[in-house]
């Protein structure tokens, strides 16, 4: 079996009287597209922002590719190697799309602060590299031409793109997608379909909550379904699909 990438246990999370998460565990293996999908407030949000430092949980333990890590903080989880989107696109809305690469490249530079403001050669060596590297990725995600354009001038689209180019900057054991396909048109989906499909070609990971069950069903590798905080059924998505729990508590009520 392929290398474990994201083993994370025992996750629970309780906001006052309501507990959001109640023993919620996945493994996910390399260069596989996993999938989080359930009913609306089923704690799929909940588990993301545990998992990427936003909430501390009550219980649970992490390890990201055989290594333990605490998600208490939003930076320290990045350096581990976890990079996310979001629902609500977060980017840098006047700085260009190259600038905005660059943001997520700097977290894996050396040079500092020094450097910057004194502008040494190795920190002029660095930006340049950085800057290239920020270009590649704009072409890998399809968006190359508009590398100078302010991030708000791009297509709901293609803004969704520069996160997921951004997330790529940073070099991610894992990327989490938060509702990557949240407000696209059908031609738009196709697209970030085959882009999906090209990050995992190459042996990237992927974790994504997704309303669309159809993308979910079609992309991922296996598929967790969480419902009221806990896991109802996790699989192949043809297993969780012919699962009578899931049935009952989601597919058979017409999806999302
Ligand atoms: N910060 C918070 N404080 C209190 N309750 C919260 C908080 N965040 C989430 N919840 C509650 O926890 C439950 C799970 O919410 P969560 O947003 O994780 O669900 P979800 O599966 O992502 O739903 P959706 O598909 O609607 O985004 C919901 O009942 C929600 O109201």
């Amino acid at each position: 079996m392929s290398e474990t990438i994201l083993k994370v246990a025992n996750v629970s999370k309780r906001f006052g009287g309501l507990q959001a998460l109640s023993d919620v565990g996945i493994e996910i293996h390399r260069g596989e597209v996993y999938g989080l999908i359930g009913p609306n407030g089923a704690g799929k949000t909940t588990f993301f922002n545990v998992l990427t430092g936003l909430y501390t949980p009550d219980s649970g333990s992490f390890e990201l590719a055989g290594k333990s890590y605490k998600p208490t903080a939003v930076h320290e989880v990045a350096k581990a190697g976890i990079a996310r989107t979001f629902q609500n696109i977060r980017l840098f809305p006047d700085m260009t799309a190259l600038e905005n690469v660059m943001v997520g490249r700097h977290m894996r530079t050396h040079s500092g602060l020094i450097g910057a403001v004194f502008r040494t050669s190795s920190f002029k060596k660095e930006e340049a590299e950085i800057a290239a590297r920020a270009h590649e990725l704009l072409d890998y995600v399809g968006i190359g031409k508009f590398a100078d354009y302010k991030s708000r001038t791009l297509s709901y689209g293609d803004q969704r793109r520069l996160e997921i180019a951004r997330a790529l900057a940073t070099d991610p054991q894992l990327i989490a997608l938060d509702e990557p396909a949240a407000g696209m048109n059908a031609t738009e989906k196709i697209q970030l379909r085959e882009l999906i499909d090209q990050i995992r070609k190459d042996n990237r990971t992927i974790l994504l909550i997704e309303h669309d069950v159809k993308l979910v069903m079609g992309l991922c590798d296996r598929v967790t379904v969480l419902d009221y905080g806990k896991q109802l059924s996790s699989g192949t998505p043809a297993e969780v699909q012919n699962d009578p729990k899931v049935i009952e508590a989601y597919l058979g009520t017409g999806g999302a």
